[in-house]
């Protein structure tokens, strides 16, 4: 197991009830794992637990086996082994420049100007930031924004990756170069976790879904295991992606009319793990 959290319980400063409630879970090494439920439910806040930047109230987080201390060297220490991409760029993006920006948690970690500069030469290649090193953060698209957000955060080669929505407000082809970005860095040995309400993402890229609800567990498994669950994902309001229905569809149509070659082909565009 890589981060393990055990009947953590979090409580907002100055608010009444826990947002996350007795959570006990286990991010599985080396997976690419979704975390799925509505808004509000603890996503975001679990990621912020996740990498300390939140202390639980109750229970504990450990990575690798090992309880999280919280002074500011266990910390420098955790995210850099469990990285997070926040939602929203702006929150991640601090220095003026693509390239400062890239280079601002290598000089937290005592890096010297020798090793850091050819790091991130090889993080713009990456990450196709090159053309953009030295350009004011300010007037970048959001999509590269998003681009050097995990850039600033692979640069330091966690072995976790935590990432909060990134196809929020992403085009079609942003969203499939996002696809291959992930696959790349998840077959280069990265641990993916990632918080998304896009269904069919998760049907196709994930093999382990963790479902929340009201900052507890309410299911977790293979995307085949959990989307079999309708009638708790229905409860949940959150449903199964379109692609179950239709499979459901094909396999009722098959039982019918014999292998129609039509079905065939449907069944080929559906083909799973294929973003
Ligand atoms: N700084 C804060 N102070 C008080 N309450 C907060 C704070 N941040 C979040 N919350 C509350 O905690 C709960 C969980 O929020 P969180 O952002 O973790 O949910 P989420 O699942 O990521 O939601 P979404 O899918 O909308 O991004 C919500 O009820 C939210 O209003």
């Amino acid at each position: 197991m890589s981060l393990a959290f055990d009947q953590v319980e979090y409580t907002y400063p100055g608010t009444k009830n826990p947002v996350i409630q007795g959570l006990t879970v286990e991010i599985p090494i080396a997976k690419r794992t979704a975390l799925i439920g509505q808004n509000g439910c603890g996503k975001t806040t679990l990621f912020l637990l996740a990498n300390g930047l939140y202390k639980p109230q109750r229970g504990t987080i450990a990575w690798k086996g090992q309880t999280l201390s919280y002074d500011r060297r266990s910390l420098i220490e955790l995210r850099q082994k469990v990285g997070l991409v926040f939602q929203n760029p702006e929150q991640q993006l601090i220095a003026s420049t693509v390239a400062e920006d890239i280079s601002y948690g290598l000089c937290n970690l005592g890096w010297t100007e020798s090793e850091i500069e050819p790091a991130i030469a090889k993080s713009l290649a990456e990450f196709g930031l090159t053309e953009l090193a030295h350009h004011p953060i300010h007037h970048l698209s959001l999509g590269q924004k998003k681009r050097v957000s995990l850039a600033d955060v692979m640069v330091l080669k966690p072995e976790l990756l935590l990432l909060d929505e990134p196809t929020a407000y992403l085009d079609p082809l942003h969203t499939r170069m996002l696809a291959q970005t992930l696959e790349t860095i998840h077959a280069n040995g990265t641990t993916i976790l990632m918080a998304t309400h896009d269904l069919e993402w998760v049907y196709r890229w994930a093999d382990w879904v963790i479902v929340l609800d009201r900052g507890t567990l309410a299911l977790e498994g293979t995307p085949q295991t959990v989307f079999a669950q309708k009638s708790i994902l229905d409860h949940l309001k959150l449903g199964v992606p379109l692609t179950i229905d239709l499979i459901s569809l094909l396999n009722h149509l098959e039982e019918q009319h014999g292998n129609h070659p039509i079905i065939h082909q449907i069944r080929e565009r559906l083909h799973p793990n294929q973003p």
